[in-house]
């Protein structure tokens, strides 16, 4: 093939990447439901999860009791960007997830992919093909599409656990992060393995593995106890030599985190156990917490919210992509994670809608149009890389394009997704009447239809508050941060004692009523006891309501805070 004609085709593929990048969602929340496990199976739960016809809708049928003591049926509907049942392969975990991101990091993008969801829901199961898969694809760019611009690979493995980080590829090291005056946070020592074949990079990935730190839970006898995070640099020189420094041009970085199980789960827990539980949950809600800044377009993320996501921020600024993999259990002994899991994704999701169509809107690829130019140096225009992120963050944050659309090369359909946690109770008899006939007869623009009537929650309502309170200044939000992330732990404990609570006083009334239908009761007697039911009942509800309002001040003083950081 003459030379001219293998530039151009050369030419052509790198464009094409560069379309594709445009239409990859900046954030992408997809779910995985695993199949039922032995136990679960042994112990009689039920698949208590249907999936819609068009694999982007997913039901959660929760058995309830009434206070009369029957048993009922509510549903939970869900919508995500794509929804995996228990049949699909792990490669089409990566088709539908990594793969589309492989490209745009020699493009400078950083990207992110995580699972997410309580212990032993199949994070690990889900995570731990992904960066060999996506290795072979790298690979194969480096050396065909890429193959005159000097890129090299890089591997890295490390751990967070108990709030610290450990190098996975050199001997559980412990080492400490630092922040240069760019606001870069670098992890000092972490060993970066260059890798030029796929062989190489399986055994890091092993090696890596077989060191992490695992524990036993009540659902998982092998649990991650730590966030595991590999990263796969590609790094080069701005003039293609290999003689010079390497400088990061783009990064893709895999995070397996600890199980989300709370505090209810830890109670058979020893102490350590539950500390680690604490620990991760902070880390959960802080990666939550700048998310949700990350959309809010606020200048302010909350990066030190915790250790997982300080080492996370410069996969989340710039032109970054994150995919987030919701793993779920389907039985029915897990529905309340289950719930917990799909209410943290649809947060997530959700976000990415509402209010920010000016974010969502597509954006033009010119940008990427124009530059066409091969050399590597064009990859380093004249001012520094990190330099440049900032300004492509400030320009381009929300201009990337969502764009969910069909395509017919997909296994599995998207439409977009919107924010629908319906809840409907059915009486139990009719579980199984119609869950999925629910589902499949609800055509595509049935959702549409719901998306465009569903008003978006506003959590994070901006209210007016008394400016002396803050000010202004991001260290202090930083501690905000914690302390809010402190309440809202307490806030869902002191909830869940409100149910425990409830329920023993609904059974004391349930109680009380099979007294009253006796003959001969005592009226004085049902009149006093009704009372102080009546009003342990009010005193739990107005103890609920006053963290609830108090935790609510808080939530929107920091919104605030946040915003006027900016
Ligand atoms: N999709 C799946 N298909 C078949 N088996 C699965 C699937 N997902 C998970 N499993 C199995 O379920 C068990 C628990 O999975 P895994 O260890 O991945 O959970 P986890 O979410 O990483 O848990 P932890 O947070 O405790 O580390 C494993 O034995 C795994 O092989």
């Amino acid at each position: 093939m003459p030379r001219g004609n293998a530039e151009s085709k050369v030419l052509e593929s790198i464009s094409l990447d560069r379309e594709r990048a445009n239409s990859v969602a900046k954030i992408k929340v997809v779910v995985r439901k695993r199949p039922l496990n032995k136990k679960e199976i042994s112990k009689k739960e039920e698949d208590i999860i249907t999936i819609g016809s068009n694999s982007n809708a997913l039901v959660v049928h929760e058995k309830k009791l009434k206070v009369d003591l029957t048993e009922y049926v509510e549903k939970h509907e869900f919508l995500f960007d794509a929804i995996l049942n228990e049949a699909v392969s792990n490669d089409e975990v990566y088709s539908e997830t990594v793969e589309p991101m492989v490209p745009l990091i020699f493009n400078r993008t950083k990207a992110t992919c995580f699972a997410y969801g309580q212990t032993g829901s199949g994070k690990t199961y889900t995570m731990q093909p992904l960066p060999l898969k996506a290795s072979q694809d790298i690979l194969r760019l480096m050396y065909h599409t890429y193959r005159n611009h000097g890129f090299q690979l890089f591997v890295s493995f490390f751990e967070i656990y108990g709030g610290k980080v450990f190098d996975l590829l050199n001997d559980r090291k412990k080492l400490c992060m630092r922040e240069d005056g760019k606001q870069q946070v670098c992890i000092v020592g972490l060993q970066e393995y260059k890798a030029l074949d796929v062989q190489k990079i399986k055994e890091l990935i092993e090696r890596g593995n077989a060191t992490r730190s695992t524990g036993t839970t009540g659902a998982n006898e092998e649990s991650s106890r730590s966030h595991g995070i590999l990263q796969l640099a590609i790094k080069g020189s701005a003039d293609g030599s290999e003689n010079k420094p390497a400088r990061l041009v783009g990064k893709l970085s895999f995070i397996d985190l600890a199980g989300s199980e709370r505090g209810a789960d830890t109670t058979d827990n020893d102490k350590k156990t539950r500390m680690e539980g604490a620990e991760i949950n902070k880390s959960l809600l802080a990666l939550k917490e700048c998310i949700r800044a990350l959309d809010n377009d606020q200048g302010h993320i909350p990066f030190r919210g915790s250790k997982l996501t300080e080492v996370l921020r410069d996969s989340f600024v710039g032109d970054s992509r994150t995919v987030m993999i919701s793993c779920i259990s389907p039985s029915s002994g897990s529905c309340e994670h289950t719930l917990n899991t799909l209410r943290y994704a649809d947060r997530v999701k959700s976000l990415l809608k509402g209010n920010n169509s000016k974010k969502e809107t597509v954006s033009s690829s010119s940008n990427l149009r124009k530059s066409t130019a091969l050399p590597l140096a064009s990859y380093f225009p004249a001012e520094t890389f990190e330099d440049n992120i900032t300004d492509v963050r400030s320009e381009n944050r929300f201009g990337w394009s969502k764009q969910i659309q069909r395509d017919p090369s997909s296994k599995v359909d998207r439409v977009p997704s919107a924010r629908t946690e319906g809840n409907s109770a059915v009486p139990y008899s009719d579980h199984f009447k119609g869950q999925r006939g629910d589902l499949n007869s609800m055509a595509e623009d049935d959702f549409d239809d719901y998306e465009e009537t569903y008003e978006q929650p506003k959590m994070l309502q901006k209210t007016v508050v008394d400016p002396s309170t803050f000010d202004g200044n991001n260290s202090h939000s930083d501690d905000d941060l914690s302390a809010l992330l402190k309440e809202e732990e307490d806030l869902v404990s002191s909830h869940r004692r409100q149910v425990e609570d409830t329920m023993e006083i609904v059974r004391k009334e349930m109680n009380l009523l099979v007294e009253a239908d006796q003959p001969g009761n005592q009226l004085d007697d049902y009149i006093s006891k009704l009372n102080t039911i009546l009003s342990q009942k009010a005193a739990g509800i107005l103890q609920l309501q006053t963290r609830l309002a108090q935790f609510q001040k808080r939530l929107n003083e920091y919104n605030v805070l946040v915003s006027s950081g900016n």
